[in-house]
């Protein structure tokens, strides 16, 4: 299993923002995490990266605990959370050069620039870029590395009608290729993909 969750639990205060959550997630499927805004999605996806410990139950991702401070789990796990962010004054192409050279991948920006619909906007300073082209790179940023296994938290967010097709393309390429996605969303389309839903709250 890519995810295993046992008994998982999260006291928020006096209330439980979930409990007894216990979830197997085969390689290669998709889980979205549905629910009313303060429900307890983003909690969960900080459980599934380490940066929140759940007051109950134990969580495994690619074999391991999560902690986000270990090397060997942010090889292989891919995140875009709420407060992830990008360099301002480097431009996307410089962002996607210095990722792969890092990751030594081997590939070239701008195949993936173009996918995103970046390509025009390649050589700009980052924040020039409006919100959804923001939203673009920073998705680029996610699966242009190696993982196992990629973490979103409302990836839609800021998209127009043709970037979330493109994101919808994207994460069903994710499972072909035998990863793992576990994505907050609240938009229908990306719910429709999903092997597996839970519902919070
Ligand atoms: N320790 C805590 N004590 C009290 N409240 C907490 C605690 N931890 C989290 N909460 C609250 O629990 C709620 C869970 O928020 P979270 O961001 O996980 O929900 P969400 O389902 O992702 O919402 P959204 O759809 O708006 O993004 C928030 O209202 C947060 O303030």
């Amino acid at each position: 299993m890519a995810i295993m969750v046992d008994g998982l639990g999260m006291r928020a205060g006096e209330h439980w923002l979930f409990r007894d959550l216990t979830l197997d997630l085969p390689a290669g499927t998709c889980l979205t995490l549905a629910g009313a805004n303060g429900a307890g999605k983003s909690t969960l996806l900080h459980c599934l990266y380490g940066l929140r410990q759940p007051t109950d139950g134990t969580v495994t991702v690619d074999g391991r605990a999560p902690d986000e401070r270990d090397p060997g789990f942010r090889r292989n796990v891919s995140v875009l959370l709420d407060d992830s962010d990008f360099f301002a004054e480097l431009s996307p192409r410089q962002h996607l050069q210095l990722l792969l050279d890092s990751f030594r991948t081997g590939d070239e920006p701008d195949p993936w620039l173009d996918r995103a619909g970046l390509g025009e906007r390649a050589d700009v300073h980052a924040y020039h870029l409006s919100a959804g082209q923001r939203r673009r790179l920073l998705l680029l940023g996610a699966v242009a590395r190696p993982h196992h296994v990629l973490l979103l938290d409302e990836p839609e967010r800021a998209l127009d009608t043709q970037g979330k097709e493109w994101l919808a393309d994207l994460v069903q390429a994710e499972c072909s290729q035998g990863r793992t996605v576990v994505m907050a969303t609240h938009h229908p389309p990306l719910v429709d993909l999903a092997d597996q839903v839970v519902t919070l709250g």
